[in-house]
């Protein structure tokens, strides 16, 4: 069975990355970033873009893909829980974030992410994003998805 392919987009404007509070699906309670499953008929940057949009009602600006990660639970097979994700950062936004009913948006500092209410995975590739770098990774996370089997990431990669 083939992953599924879902898109995160982090606007990191002036210092401050914008996240969300999730509301529902997968990660629901946790501290994201905009993102969500890619639909039928559109790239995965037009993915990227329509869920920022739809969560927080604003138009990222200056997006740039990042990186890509592989995410599994338990044993690092596909399974119905994996996840193929293409990360993109936005240099701006326009126009004001607002809540929905998929997200409640958040903005923190780029000095004080507060990664203990986060995917476990996040504190490992997302300072590289902050940093502006690019990276390529495989994340294993137990059953429960608390923690961090094992992982694998290449820093500095070449993204499409
Ligand atoms: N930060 C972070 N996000 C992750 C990880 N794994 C993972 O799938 N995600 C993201 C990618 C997607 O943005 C999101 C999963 O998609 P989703 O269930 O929100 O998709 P969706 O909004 O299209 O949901 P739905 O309404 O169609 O059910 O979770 C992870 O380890 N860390």
């Amino acid at each position: 069975m083939e992953p599924t392919e879902a898109t995160l987009c982090h606007p990191v404007v002036d210092g401050e990355l914008l996240l969300i509070r999730k509301r529902r699906g997968l990660g629901a309670g946790k501290l994201v970033g905009p993102g969500g499953k890619v639909e039928a008929g559109e790239t995965v940057r037009e993915a990227a873009r329509r869920e920022v949009r739809e969560e927080v009602r604003v138009e990222p600006v200056g997006v740039e893909k990042r990186g890509e990660f592989d995410f599994h639970f338990r044993d690092g097979t596909v399974d119905d829980d994996s996840m193929h994700v293409h990360v993109f950062a936005a240099g701006g936004i326009e126009g004001e974030p607002e809540t929905t009913e998929e997200a409640v948006p958040e903005w923190h500092s780029t000095d004080a992410v507060p990664y203990d209410e986060m995917w476990i995975d996040d504190r490992v590739w997302l300072p590289h994003l902050v940093a502006g770098e690019t990276f390529r990774g495989t994340f294993v996370l137990s059953d429960d998805g608390e923690s961090l089997v094992r992982y694998e990431m290449d820093i500095g990669v070449t993204v499409e």
